[in-house]
């Protein structure tokens, strides 16, 4: 239900006009096969009947041909639509979700469901034409004779029946096959990602490929081989239901009752014309299964295509006098299924001032980064509070809230293009960063794009610290952006490029592990397994100078 629901969204006028056209089409069928029967079994051509056989034929030609053309657009529609409105329900969906969900099994949304999905907008309506001269074409039988017609529906529905069981059980090896395709996006990820560990050490390559790769590619194939040959099974049963039919009215009724020859004629020819509509219903009922699937899976993972969601920030105003920003009591876990373990951040009470220049410190795995999505609004508080002067950042304000930072993540991501700044001296003002961040020799700007991003990973850092300054927001925030860099532009880093954007007035949070620069920091605040302490001087937490 969910599948027809998602496909009216998509494009429901399309949607609507190939399926009348469609069932024109198909009447027009069923009343071709009557003409032909008349014609045959009643000797009779006169004009009017070739008038309206010509009649019919231009009919069906002109429904087939509009309906056809409708579905073209449908499904090229429906797969843009669906790619864009999935990748924006993704966008809006909590970064702990996405976390929990991985890269491989989005990806495998993106690519492999959405296709899945898009791939039934075409045979939807295909559907609706088929089973349009299903009805027409039964609609006459029944009129050929109402008793014939009661024995053969039964006969019919017995066999559905038979083949429907198949059918379900088919779909259950076809979600087992899916489940697969997750984890065949994780090794292609490991192939991708993982190549120089992998071409550098053989038998980590060889058993990725014996253990890993192949054994998953080859349940993959197992679930797919199985689902699909039940499924082919099922599709013979249902072919040689049509001939059993046949079989029926030809030699067992008329030895159970008189028949007229018309009768009999009709319903043979009826139902072999019904075998290619009929079978091309059956045909589609296995992308239709498989977008069952696909739709399911998307379902489960929390990102519903049809539930309705928002992503515009519902206050566009940008942060302008503020005194402080204070987490209350604010906590976030982690759950680790696998290990049963918990990492619980917090509960974390800290105030952070405009124009400050704080430093964050920690060893590895003490909730720096957590803290810092925290702060930025990428996670919510599990409990506590965050205030920003006397508001309250709610639910409703936290798009908006995020706006207010610039951050760079030890795991950043870099864009080729500016994308989002508006700024009518853009050029000349990264052409001035690149210089300053002693990348103009390397990179150049053409219409607002990079020239390249294949650069070393510190140059790369410095293009994403570029973005952060073009943004220009209130709040910067850095996660250990200066461990790529060599120790002279580490040195530019702290003395130079941080005391500016502090002189600029900008809340500056720095998470660094770079003992020697921790006295330019106006605070310091520590964590230590989750929770925050703070110190008064740099021998508190056992640094010394000189
Ligand atoms: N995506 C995640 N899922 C589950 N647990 C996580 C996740 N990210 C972090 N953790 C847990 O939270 C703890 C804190 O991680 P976090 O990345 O905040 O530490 P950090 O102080 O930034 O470490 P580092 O200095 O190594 O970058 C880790 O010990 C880890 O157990």
């Amino acid at each position: 239900m969910n599948l027809i629901r998602l496909l009216l969204q998509t494009s429901g006028i399309h949607l609507a006009l190939a399926v009348i056209a469609g069932i024109f089409s198909g009447a027009s069928a069923a009343g071709l096969i009557a003409l032909i029967n008349t014609t045959l079994t009643q000797n009779n051509t006169s004009v009017a009947l070739v008038w309206t056989f010509v009649s019919l034929c231009l009919l069906r030609l002109a429904t087939n041909l509009t309906s056809q053309v409708l579905l073209i657009r449908l499904s090229q529609t429906a797969i843009l639509d669906l790619r864009m409105r999935m990748s924006r329900r993704i966008l809006a969906s909590p970064l702990r979700q996405l976390e929990n969900i991985g890269a491989p099994r989005l990806l495998a949304v993106l690519t492999e469901d959405i296709q899945a999905i898009s791939n039934t907008a075409f045979v939807i309506p295909f559907f609706c034409i088929n089973f349009a001269i299903v009805i027409g074409c039964l609609v006459y039988l029944y009129w050929l004779s109402w008793s014939v017609f009661l024995i053969a529906t039964c006969f019919m529905l017995l066999g559905i029946c038979t083949y429907q069981l198949p059918i379900l059980k088919s779909r259950s090896f076809l979600k087992l096959a899916r489940d697969q395709e997750d984890q065949l996006y994780n090794h292609f990820r490991a192939i991708t990602e993982g190549t120089k560990e992998l071409k550098l050490h053989q038998q980590r390559r060889q058993e990725f490929f014996s253990e890993a790769l192949y054994t998953t590619a080859r349940s993959y194939r197992y679930y797919n081989v199985l689902g699909m040959s039940i499924f082919a099974a099922a599709a013979s049963w249902g072919q040689i239901l049509f001939f059993l039919a046949i079989g029926l009215i030809l030699f067992v009724l008329p030895t159970l009752t008189t028949l007229n020859a018309s009768v009999v004629i009709g319903y043979a020819l009826t139902i072999i014309y019904l075998m290619t509509p009929l079978e091309y219903i059956m045909s589609m009922l296995l992308p239709l299964n498989k977008a069952t699937v696909a739709l399911q899976k998307i379902e489960t993972l929390g990102l519903s295509l049809v539930s309705h969601y928002s992503d515009h920030p519902t206050r566009s105003t940008n942060l302008h006098a503020w005194n402080c920003l204070r987490l209350v009591g604010v906590t976030h876990t982690y759950y680790q299924e696998r290990e049963d373990t918990s990492f619980i951040l917090g509960p974390v009470d800290l105030k952070i001032y405009a124009g400050e220049l704080l430093f964050i410190i920690g060893g590895n795995g003490s909730g720096k980064s957590t803290l810092s999505k925290l702060i930025t609004g990428l996670y919510p508080p599990d409990t506590g509070e965050i205030y920003l002067d006397d508001k309250l950042i709610g639910d409703r304000d936290r798009e908006w809230y995020r706006q207010q930072f610039s951050a760079v993540f030890s795991d950043f991501y870099l864009f080729e293009r500016f994308l989002g700044i508006g700024n009518l001296h853009l050029n000349t003002q990264i052409q001035n960063y690149l210089v300053q961040l002693q990348l103009d020799h390397k990179v150049h700007i053409d219409n607002d794009t990079l020239s390249t991003t294949a650069l070393s990973q510190g140059q790369r850092k410095r293009l994403a610290l570029l973005t952060a300054y073009l943004e220009d927001r209130p709040i910067y925030v850095f996660d250990e952006w200066a461990s790529d860099q060599d120790p002279l532009f580490k040195k530019i880093f702290y003395t130079q490029l941080l005391p500016e954007l502090k002189s600029k007035g900008k809340t500056v949070l720095v998470i660094s592990h770079d003992d020697q620069y921790f006295d330019i920091a106006d605070r310091i605040v520590k964590l230590e397994h989750g929770t925050l302490k703070f110190y008064q001087n740099l021998s508190q937490i056992g640094i010394s100078r000189g």
